[in-house]
């Protein structure tokens, strides 16, 4: 199936309006990356160069995976919208559910480690001991619009960067909401790319990686007249593990820590009331 993966940056950068990079397959990541001679294949090395790229130079990038086409299970996930478009056999949703999230995962895992790579640590550099057991969160957001246009901008969801490590949203294909901070403070659109997952890094890979990725500010604002829908899947750390700067990324950086040691629950229960308590 290599050729139903693609990844494309969400360039945010420099530039006054985002563009979009075609990046190759990123199948032979997915295909190879438990694969012990994985180092010598070209093709991999290249979808870790430009993973690198798209993770210093954005912090989003768009990935596909065709056979599960995420787009398929936003239609599933209408139903939050009161209808009664619920699945008439329950398990079949609970089977697909349990599918969804299976290769969110797995996506995720092997995303994390061609990361690892591109960083220059060991593949499983962010999994064990130091990452603790994965732990992941689905959910289905809703963004209603049967509200007075002057109200619209405070209904999505607020500039923020995500709390844990890596992000994978399956947006509506057909409404622009979701807006990424580029380095000018413009908000760019990342536009929906049909059967694409938005990904994104979040705060942990930050004190990981000591800024050499930084977590890109994004927001939802949801002015267009249909409700929306999102299926985001968040891949963290351990709620108890205590992350901060891996060594060969300090070396790096000049050698000093840029940022303290954190206990992933402590900065997520911290960063929710700060956010929402005010
Ligand atoms: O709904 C979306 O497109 C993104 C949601 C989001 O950024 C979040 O829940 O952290
Ligand atoms: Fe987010």
């Amino acid at each position: 199936m290599a050729s139903d993966f693609k990844a494309i940056p969400l360039i945010v950068s420099s530039h006054k309006s985002c563009f979009f990079l075609p990046l190759p397959d990123v199948g032979p990541l997915v295909e190879k990356i438990d694969d012990p001679n994985m180092a010598n294949d070209a093709d991999l090395l290249e979808v870790v160069r430009m993973l690198d790229d798209a993770c210093k130079e954005a912090g989003f990038f768009y990935v596909c995976y065709t056979p599960v086409r995420p787009g398929k299970y936003g239609d599933l996930a209408k139903p939050m919208e009161g209808s009664n478009l619920w699945p008439e056999n329950p398990s079949n949703f609970e089977a697909l559910l349990e599918n969804y999230i299976n290769l969110c995962r797995d996506l995720s895992r092997k995303i994390m480690r061609g990361i690892a790579l591109a960083l220059g640590g060991a593949i499983d550099v962010f999994e064990g001991e130091t990452a603790g057991d994965p732990f992941w969160v689905l959910r289905l957001i809703g963004y209603p619009v049967d509200i007075p246009e002057e109200q619209r901008t405070d209904t999505g969801c607020g500039a923020h960067t995500d709390y844990g490590l890596l992000t994978l949203v399956n947006q509506d294909d057909d409404i622009c909401a979701l807006e990424v901070q580029n380095r000018s403070g413009e908000w760019i659109y990342a536009t929906p790319i049909p059967g694409t997952f938005v990904c994104n890094i979040g705060d942990m890979l930050k004190v990981w990686s000591n800024g050499i990725y930084q977590p890109t500010l994004h927001r939802v604002v949801n002015n267009s007249p249909r409700y929306r829908v999102s299926v985001a899947f968040f891949y963290e750390s351990n709620f108890d593990a205590a992350i901060e700067p891996v060594e060969f990324c300090r070396e790096k950086t000049g050698g000093a820590a840029k940022y303290e040691k954190v206990v992933y629950g402590e900065h997520l229960v911290k960063k929710v009331l700060t956010n929402f308590v005010m």
